[in-house]
């Protein structure tokens, strides 16, 4: 065993009533990583985490967790937290006694935990305030708690900015960001918005219709950001599409009006005076570098089938 592996899968999927949901997911993360599974709607993120969490079955593949095999029998994730879905919790009571449930259903002795791990997700100063009149950013919290409750070492959480204000994004953000530092945790968590992640992921898996697309680091992600060129004009866009392609670029897309060249390293260093010269009435010529939002939607697109021109 590997003691730096926290999950590895192998070919896993699911097919739901014959539908394919999940395609040969192969993954592995490592101790101490905050993967974040970035994909739009629909794309599978949360069938995914329930089969890592125990909650439902692969169809076929394998898994390993923290060195266990999992199979129908094995269900050894004792020391896994998970945060699926809106957590359930008893709205009259308070936050202490719905983890004191917790507590006692876990059979953790230590009764202390329970104000210990309310003062990590900062909500040990809401007293008698029952759970059904917290903001969503606290009932986040609350579930965190939950997950927390019986100190695991690999924390899942489905969704866990979503539809938290801007304030209650940084809160979060900072939360796990301090559980992975001070705790050693490690982090599996989905978003289907990749800015809600941006800063506190260390790796990506970007997942599109069933389907692992890409693994990055964070580096890598960055990198990937590529720089293009846009150009605005007044003028015949498809003759200038077929100069631009005359001088052997291909990768040039159009958009309301405006034409983007994505293979920059093709660029003559000359190719405004050569457009301005074919007296193409330009407006606007200027580079910028993809944010890492265009780049997932290229991404999902090229997985889709491109919309080259
Ligand atoms: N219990 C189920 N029975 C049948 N189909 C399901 C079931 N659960 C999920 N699906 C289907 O599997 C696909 C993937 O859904 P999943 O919820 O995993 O996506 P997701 O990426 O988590 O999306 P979202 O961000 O909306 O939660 C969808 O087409 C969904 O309709």
């Amino acid at each position: 065993m590997d003691k730096d592996i926290i999950l590895r899968t192998l070919n896993l999927t699911k097919d739901y009533n014959g539908q394919k949901v999940l395609k040969e997911i192969s993954l592995t993360i490592e101790k101490g990583e905050i993967f974040g599974l970035i994909g739009e709607n629909g794309a599978g993120k949360s069938t995914l985490m329930r089969i890592i969490a125990g909650s439902s079955r692969a169809t076929t593949g394998e898994m390993v967790i923290m060195g266990a095999t999992q199979n129908r029998h094995s269900h050894s994730r004792k020391q896994m937290g998970v945060m699926i879905e809106q957590p359930s919790c008893y709205g009259d009571m308070t936050a202490a006694d719905n983890l004191e449930i917790i507590r006692l259903a876990k059979k953790i002795d230590n009764k202390s935990v329970v104000g210990e791990t309310l003062k990590i997700v900062g909500l040990d100063d809401v007293g008698s305030k029952r759970v059904r009149k917290f903001s969503l950013g606290m009932r986040q919290r609350l579930g965190l708690a939950m997950a927390l409750i019986s100190s695991p070492k690999f924390l899942i959480l489905d969704e866990p900015i979503n539809g938290l204000d801007p304030k209650g994004i940084i809160d979060m953000r900072d939360l796990i960001r301090k559980l992975n530092r001070e705790r050693g945790i490690t982090f599996l968590i989905s978003s289907h918005i990749l800015t809600e992640l941006h800063q506190v992921a260390t790796r990506y898996g970007i997942m599109h219709q069933g389907k692992l697309i890409a693994l990055h680091s964070a580096e890598e992600m960055e990198r990937q950001c590529k720089p293009f060129i846009k150009i605005k004009h007044e003028d015949n866009m498809l003759e200038i599409v077929d100069f631009l392609k005359s001088k052997g670029l291909t990768q040039v897309t159009v958009e309301n009006d405006e034409i983007t060249i994505s293979d920059i390293s093709n660029v003559p260093k000359e190719l405004l005076s050569m457009l301005v010269r074919m007296n193409y009435q330009i407006t606007e010529y200027y580079r910028q570098q993809e944010s890492i939002e265009d780049y997932f939607v290229r991404l999902t697109q090229d997985a889709a089938g491109g919309n080259n021109v």
